[in-house]
């Protein structure tokens, strides 16, 4: 099915934002009545931030539960985790942590057809609330239909301890909804690919919000963060909404999906996915002095020396990154040139 062609959208039934609801989210289990015996998957940081405490949680009422810790999205991952379940007869998972962890517990529930319960660490992503999964599958990274969470429980008390770096990075994520939008614009305009107003509106509705208070978003501010992670389960409904990543997954994307590929180091996807919107903005003709500087006001890279990456691999994931999705249309068209790549990686200073 093209993408934005969804036939029905799905919607957590329950999005918890607030100081310590991590601790209701035995009422959210029997409210919801998501059954028993579940089975959280965390990660190795993030087991003893918040695994701990949902395991406990569960545990004090009965509930016989099982913990994993996963260490990759891969789909290796996915089967182990299917595995586990299946052995312990878990009649629903949990993501509890970053975005791999949600994203393997994501798609492993959707492939066991049990609910599963969303419980970010951090507020990096949009993947918190998406009906999407980013795995790993024979080196390349997919972007794979699941379902929505059943119900997500953001406790802006654990996230607004994560390293801010990572709430930094779920503002890229945010901000490269701008790009995104337009790249669906220009497709649905030029290719007739059907286009959600509404996701549409949606998505760059959010990513506005943000820009226009990234000098409120300051480390160590609850406040922030429950501004950021509203941000992002809006983007994440949005892609809901579409039936597909599009709202929220464009060039800038693309760029950051080759970068992965292409280089040995890696930032976050939020900041690599900032990073590519500059460039993008500038592709598209918009204002990317505006993107570059609310992500420096939000202490969010702007450059290749930041992400920590060579600016060869900057070029080189220019040139190949509209193979990424050659299904999906963008200001990227059939490819840069290498003398378009430099330029545009050189005129936003990207590269030095
Ligand atoms: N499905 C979707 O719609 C989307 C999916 N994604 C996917 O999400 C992933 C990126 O997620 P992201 O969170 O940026 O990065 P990672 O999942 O790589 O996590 C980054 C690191 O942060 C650590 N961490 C998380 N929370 C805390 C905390 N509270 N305190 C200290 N450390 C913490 C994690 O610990 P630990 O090692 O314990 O996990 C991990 O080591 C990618 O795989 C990307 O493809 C991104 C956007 C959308
Ligand atoms: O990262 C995402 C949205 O922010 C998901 O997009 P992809 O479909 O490119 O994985
Ligand atoms: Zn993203």
């Amino acid at each position: 099915m093209q993408d934005g062609m969804k036939k029905w959208m799905q919607l957590p039934r329950d999005v918890l934002v607030g100081h310590d609801v991590i601790y209701d989210i035995k009422d959210v289990c029997r409210d919801l009545k998501m059954g028993k015996d579940p089975l959280i998957v965390t990660g190795c940081t993030t087991k003893k931030i918040a695994g701990d405490i949902v395991f406990d949680q569960l545990s004090d009422c009965g509930q016989n539960v099982r913990m994993v810790v996963s260490a990759e999205a891969s789909m290796d991952e996915v089967d182990r985790i299917k595995a586990e379940a299946l052995e312990h007869n878990s009649s629903y998972l949990l993501g509890v942590g970053s975005g791999k962890s949600i994203d393997v517990a994501k798609l492993a529930a959707t492939q066991l057809d049990v609910p599963f319960m969303s419980v970010p660490t951090a507020a990096s992503h949009d993947g918190i609330v998406s009906s999407r999964a980013s795995i790993r599958c024979n080196g390349k990274t997919s972007s794979i239909e699941a379902n929505a969470p059943m119900a997500v429980v953001a406790d802006t008390a654990v996230i607004s301890k994560a390293p801010y770096r990572l709430l930094a990075a779920g503002c890229g994520d945010i901000i490269s909804n701008y790009t995104a939008v337009r790249d669906w614009e220009l497709a649905h305009r030029l290719t007739n690919e059907p286009f959600s107003e509404y996701a549409a509106a949606l998505s760059r509705m959010t990513a506005k919000i943000l820009i226009d208070s990234a000098d409120s978003i300051k480390p160590d501010l609850e406040s922030s963060v429950r501004m950021v992670v509203k941000a992002l389960v809006s983007s994440g409904v949005a892609m809901s909404i579409a039936g597909s990543s599009r709202p929220a997954s464009g060039s800038e994307h693309m760029f950051s999906h080759a970068l992965d590929m292409v280089s040995p180091r890696h930032a976050l996807h939020g900041e690599q996915c900032g990073v590519g919107t500059i460039m993008m903005m500038y592709l598209h003709g918009g204002d990317w002095k505006k993107i570059k500087e609310c992500l420096e006001v939000i202490g969010a890279p702007t450059t290749a020396e930041q992400l920590g990456i060579e600016d060869r691999y900057i070029l080189e994931a220019l040139l190949v990154a509209h193979t990424i999705r050659p299904e999906r249309y963008t200001i990227l068209g059939t490819g840069l040139t290498p003398a378009a790549a430099e330029k545009v990686a050189r005129i936003t200073k990207v590269i030095s």
